[in-house]
Parts: C-alpha cells; sequence; structure tokens
C-alpha cells in the first residue's frame, strides 16, 4: 500500500497529511475538519475544567465565604450574574462579599431619571448601575458592604440571611441595637436604616443582596439619590427613601474589614463549613469565561438607561429677559429610552415657528439623553442664520432641556 504526504489548504491553513491508499481530496478534507472540531471541543473541556476546578474544590463541597477583588460596580454584578449562571448552587450555599468605588445602583425596574441626580453624578464621575434584581435604588462607596447569598430556590431565606447579619455585629459590639425588618433592612436604633435588600429568582437557584452602611460618604448618598427632573409619570419602582446611618457613627471603633471578617465567621459556622475564605478576582476571564461580556453588557447606554419602564414627562421653564413672562412647555413619552413622541412648545414671538418644528421632529427617535439632544442642536444651529441673538436663545434651549436628562 502506498504511504503519501499530501498537503491540504482549508481554514487559511495548509495542513499536511499522511494518506494511505489511494488520494482523495475531499476525504482529507473532511478528515481535517474531523481532526479540529475534537481538538476543540478537548480544549473547551479542559478549558472548563481548569475553571470549575477551582470552583470545585474540596474545601467548598457544601459552601464557600467569597470576597471580590474588585471595587468596581459593573464588574462585581456581573460576577454575581456569573456565580448564579456556572455555578452548581443546588447543593451548595455561598456568600460573595463586595465593595465598591461611589457608585449608585438602581433596580431592574427603576427609572434613573426619577431616582438619581445624573448632572450630579456626570459632574463627579461616579457610575450608574442597573442590577438585576428589583427593589430601589442605593448609593455604594468603601464605606458600604455588599453581601450576596446564593441557595438553591428551596433554601433561599432571607430572614436567615439577615440573622448572620445581624448576630455578626451583635457578638462585635453586643450594645447595638441591630434588628432586620419585615421588608427585609436592617435597622439601628429602630429608626436608622443600615441595610437594604433586593432578590433574584432563577428557576432553580436563587440570590438575595443586601448592603451594610458602615462609613459611607451620607452627604454623597443623599445628593447622588435624589432626582432632579421634574413631571416624570411611568410604573417604574419608586425607591422607598429612609433616614440611613453608618455603624461607625455609632461605634467608630468599627470598620467594614472587622464588619466582613465577623459575618464571615458566622456564615462559615451557621452553615457549618470549614473552608476559609476564597479570593475572586472577577476579571479573570479565563478562570470565569463569559465574565467580560456580562461586564461590557451591563455598561450599555441601552442596559442601564434603555431598560427603564416607558414613562411620560410633562414641565416647563421660563424664558428669561422677556418683557411679557413666557414660558417653553415641553411633553415627551420616552419608551426604552427612546423619545416616540414630542411636543416642544415655544412661543413664536421668541423662536421661529418652523424651528421649533424643527425640534419635534428631530428629537423623536433619538434617545433621551444630554450628548444626543445636545448633537442635534447643534445640527439645528448649523442649518440656520447664526446671529448671535439665536444662538444664545438655542444655547439656553439646549442646557434647560440637557438639565432634564
Ligand atoms: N447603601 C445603602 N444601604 C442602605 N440604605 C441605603 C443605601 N443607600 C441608600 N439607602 C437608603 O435606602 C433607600 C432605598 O431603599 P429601597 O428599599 O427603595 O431600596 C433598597 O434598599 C434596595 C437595596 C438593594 C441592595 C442591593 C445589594 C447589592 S447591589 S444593591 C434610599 O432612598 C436611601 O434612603
Amino acid at each position: 500500500m502506498c504511504l503519501a504526504l499530501v498537503s491540504v489548504r482549508l481554514f487559511n491553513c495548509r495542513f499536511l497529511i499522511r494518506v494511505k491508499g489511494a488520494l482523495n481530496i475531499a476525504n482529507c478534507r473532511a478528515m481535517i475538519i474531523r481532526t479540529c472540531s475534537n481538538l476543540y471541543v478537548k480544549t473547551q473541556l479542559i478549558r472548563q475544567r481548569s475553571t470549575f476546578s477551582a470552583l470545585l474544590d474540596e474545601s467548598w463541597q457544601s459552601g464557600a465565604v467569597l470576597k471580590s477583588l474588585s471595587t468596581n460596580i459593573y464588574e462585581n454584578l456581573a460576577l454575581e450574574d456569573w456565580i448564579q449562571e456556572h455555578v452548581d448552587l443546588e447543593s451548595r450555599s455561598l456568600l460573595l462579599l463586595w465593595r465598591n468605588m461611589p457608585a449608585a445602583v438602581i433596580g431592574r425596574h427603576q427609572n434613573p431619571w426619577q431616582e438619581c441626580h445624573l448632572g450630579l453624578m456626570r459632574e463627579k464621575g461616579i457610575p450608574l448601575a442597573r442590577r438585576r434584581s428589583g427593589g430601589g435604588a442605593v448609593y455604594h462607596d468603601l464605606g458600604n458592604i455588599n453581601m450576596t447569598f446564593f441557595t438553591s430556590k428551596k433554601q433561599y431565606d432571607r430572614q436567615r440571611n439577615l440573622r448572620i447579619v445581624t448576630s455578626a455585629l451583635a457578638e462585635l459590639r453586643p450594645a447595638l441595637d441591630v434588628r432586620a425588618t419585615e421588608r427585609f433592612d436592617i435597622l439601628l436604633n429602630e429608626q436608622f436604616k443600615i441595610s437594604g435588600s433586593a432578590a433574584r429568582l432563577g428557576r432553580t437557584v436563587a440570590y438575595h443582596h443586601c448592603t451594610l452602611l458602615c462609613a459611607a460618604d451620607r452627604s454623597l448618598l443623599s445628593g447622588v439619590l435624589k432626582s432632579t427632573c421634574q413631571g416624570i409619570k411611568s410604573n417604574a419602582t419608586p425607591s422607598v427613601p429612609s433616614p440611613v446611618k453608618n455603624l461607625a457613627d455609632e461605634d467608630p471603633t468599627l470598620d467594614c474589614e472587622i464588619i466582613m471578617d465577623a459575618v464571615a465567621n458566622r456564615y462559615i459556622r451557621d452553615f457549618g463549613l470549614n473552608g476559609p475564605l476564597i479570593l475572586i478576582n472577577p476579571t479573570e476571564e479565563l478562570r470565569h469565561p463569559g465574565i467580560h461580556r456580562l461586564t461590557q453588557e451591563l455598561q450599555t447606554w441601552d442596559w442601564v438607561f434603555g431598560k427603564t419602564p416607558k414613562f411620560t414627562i410633562d414641565t416647563c421653564f421660563d424664558i428669561p429677559h422677556e418683557a411679557v413672562r413666557s414660558k417653553v412647555i415641553l411633553n415627551m413619552e420616552v419608551k426604552y429610552g427612546i423619545i416616540e413622541k414630542c411636543r416642544f412648545e415655544v412661543p413664536s414671538a421668541w423662536l421661529p415657528l418652523h424651528m421649533c418644528e424643527e425640534f419635534n421632529t428631530l428629537l423623536v427617535g433619538s434617545r433621551f439623553c444630554p450628548s444626543d439632544t445636545a448633537a442635534l442642536f447643534v445640527a439645528v444651529s448649523r442649518a440656520n442664520p447664526q446671529t448671535c441673538d439665536l444662538q444664545a436663545k438655542l444655547n439656553f434651549l439646549c442646557t434647560k432641556l440637557t438639565a432634564v436628562m
């Protein structure tokens, strides 16, 4: 039988294969494709095994406490999603501890324009995140601890989770009066909220996550969670504002590290676990395949703003320096963050009617956001005679309009 070495080009590569018997190029190509796909499946399996081998380590067969090394809100929210999707939670319970740099976090069905001072956040570079769980809007910074309790749906029990937190605090400082409420807040001295909760239930697994205020910036907290946008009507979930307090204001010897250790130890004890605390880096794509895509998705405008339930805005503002006081009226309907209907009324003696009509037409279909609106004003101003008076009026309108976005 003759043995021949054949060179075949496929997938932009040159393959050298040894052929026994009669030469058939189609057979050679089929063999290459079979070998390549086997190889692909094998490398995928090896990759998955190395990923999960870390997670399924002996020490956390029944559960573990994880601590995120990231302080980026999007990376940490993506880590929660990744764990829920990829870790077998039917037979184990996990507690993830994490903290963030300053950020505002709204619930899945909330309206950011109704909940946050977006202008202040832009000015201070504070990111806005929409989480996948429901509930209200909260403020995070390094003085705020977040805890995510992952379980099977059967084991899901928010009061038990909160008891772990309150008993850890009571063990640390017996004088503290901290109690969980029926709406899963934790109150200090029966009046100040120190923790808020939300949850996400899947088909078989669930997570409950909560905050804990230790030493957060309270003036930023109240500054950021304050809407400046008047006249919004929607069915979005409203937040339930409460007076808040930091645990460190009650007991200055407390800090986030001490509290996280206490909660981790209590969890390990209550769940009968033996593993140490495991540090997790959510930016490691190789260990957490797909996490990068989850992180990116959480940062898109379409997720953060575009998922806002449909809303209308009815507002007006005075035109300055007019002999007769006159107003600009603005009515809009916004769906998926996109302006669907727009009625922008400006007195015709102040701005030519055709320009007002131009805005009404152009605004429809554009995103309800300052950058798109400002670009539209620039386009309209370029297409019209550029007098100083007109420029000043357009600038005024643009500033007023973008301020509500
Ligand atoms: N960090 C923090 N902790 C506790 N309470 C807060 C915080 N920030 C703001 N607030 C107060 O809660 C209300 C909103 O209460 P409300 O009950 O409407 O919403 C919540 O509590 C949601 C908690 C979500 C927890 C998740 C856990 C990980 S990612 S975010 C707000 O107006 C403030 O008064």
